[in-house]
């Protein structure tokens, strides 16, 4: 650290969970402790003379579970919590001084996972706060097929309206499944008249999009039925719009088109876009948006099927990450990459900025390897019955290890 960045303020702050929390959960460990001591010494002085053998068992599990459980409490002892700071980060950086990032989206079964989950998480991604320019989304696609490529095709097109009307308005979260969902949306702007407007209009569009992309494998079936009516005798193949055979896997099996047998696919859907702003044209009879005062440039969008053959490990979704690696190294080759599943999205358009203070930040910066986010889950029971919104694993364990020396990567 040079003696210029020691003024400076630091990227993110460290928060101790409160005493009146952390001092009571740490005389419930000692009194656990003890309690386990106990039940130890108890279950040694009464050996089971009977069943040995059992005894044994069930002491050795015993053992383990208290060695584990001990495991466990140690790092609670000290939990901390990180909070990036991102009014320090835009003193220190403006925006043409962050550094690139590289998107890493994963699917593989459009109907497993479901399209309509993964054109959202892309949505979110295009739509983050973060300089256009700078960053760059790419989808990993390992099933091959057409339905992901062409709602990708779709996508890029209701992108240049759901981005900049989400810049315009400030929208969040910028996934339009869950913003719409949302019942009541409050409104700190003075174009109330206006965004309600656009809001409305946005939301239809919003909804023929999810039809197109609902109709998909239909009308991609329904085309190629009429190519392959005419090309009788030949394969029956799976057809582009433009005419021409899908090099990836067919509706019907064939060789060298099947899941685990097709030749890799990199397609760019979005250019890397210009450096300089552009500004969006004003309402007109035809456009009923007026983006005169956006810039509705987007994130360069690509899409990439890796090249698969039968008897080779395809190594899943570490296999798709490498691929994309290489794929952007010639592309974009930013330093920073972040990843998401197909059914996770950015419930926050600052996400992209909020790892940069982590790993920008003069005094620890060097020594980050990686910045892992708590994941929040959507459709779960209100009250949480089964435990599934995973609380006690994201909130205390991750926390705790925190105060250690870092949380686990959880792959996303
Ligand atoms: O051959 C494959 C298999 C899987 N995936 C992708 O990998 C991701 C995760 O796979 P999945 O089988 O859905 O794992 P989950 O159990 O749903 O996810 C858990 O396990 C993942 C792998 O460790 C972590 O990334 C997640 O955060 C964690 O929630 C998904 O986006 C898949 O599309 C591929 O790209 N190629
Ligand atoms: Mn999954």
């Amino acid at each position: 650290m040079s003696g210029d960045d020691r003024n400076r303020p630091l990227l993110f702050r460290t928060m101790k969970v409160k005493g009146s929390i952390l001092h009571p959960y740490r005389f419930l460990m000692l009194v656990r402790l003890v309690a386990v001591v106990v039940f130890f010494k108890w279950r040694v002085e009464h050996k089971n003379h009977d069943g040995v053998w059992l005894w044994t068992a069930s002491m050795t599990a015993d053992a383990w579970f208290g060695f584990s459980w001990l495991l466990n409490q140690l790092p609670k002892l000290n939990p901390i919590k990180r909070v990036p700071d991102l009014a320090a980060l835009a003193d220190r950086h403006d925006d043409a001084t962050l550094p690139g990032i590289d998107v890493f989206v994963t699917t593989v079964d459009p109907v497993d996972e479901p399209v309509l989950y993964t054109v959202n998480t892309i949505l979110s991604i295009l739509a983050a706060d973060y300089p256009v320019d700078n960053y760059a989304c790419y989808l990993s696609d390992d099933g091959g097929t057409l339905v992901h490529y062409e709602a990708m095709v779709q996508l890029a097109s209701f992108a240049a309206l759901w981005v900049p009307f989400c810049r315009k308005h400030c929208v969040e979260p910028r996934s339009p499944e869950s913003y719409f969902g949302i019942k009541t949306h409050s409104y700190a702007g003075g174009m109330a008249g206006e965004f309600m407007r656009e809001r409305r209009r946005v939301r239809r569009e919003y909804e023929e999009f999810k039809v197109r992309i609902d109709s998909l494998s239909t009308t991609i079936r329904q085309r190629s039925d009429a190519y392959n009516s005419k090309n009788k005798g030949g394969v029956s193949a799976t057809w582009m719009a433009d005419g021409t055979q899908w090099p990836g896997t067919w509706v019907e099996q064939a060789e060298n088109h099947r899941r685990g047998q097709h030749a890799g696919i990199v397609q760019v859907l979005l250019d890397h876009p210009s450096c300089q702003p552009q500004l969006g044209s004003p309402a007109s009879t035809d456009n009923p948006f007026d983006f005169s005062n956006v810039d509705t440039r987007l994130p360069m969008l690509v899409y990439i099927s890796r090249e698969k053959r039968p008897g080779y490990d395809n190594q899943k979704k570490a296999g798709a990450m490498n691929v994309m690696l290489r794929v952007s190294a010639l592309l974009s080759n930013a330093p920073f990459v972040i990843n998401f599943d197909c059914d996770h999205y950015i419930n926050n358009s600052q996400a992209l900025r909020a790892p940069m203070c982590f790993m920008l930040d003069p005094r620890d910066g060097q020594n980050t390897a990686f910045v892992q986010f708590p994941q929040r889950f959507d459709d779960v029971d209100p009250t949480d019955r089964y435990a599934n919104h995973n609380r006690v694993f994201f909130d205390g364990t991750m926390l705790a290890l925190n105060g250690l020396q870092g949380p686990t990567y959880l792959g996303t």
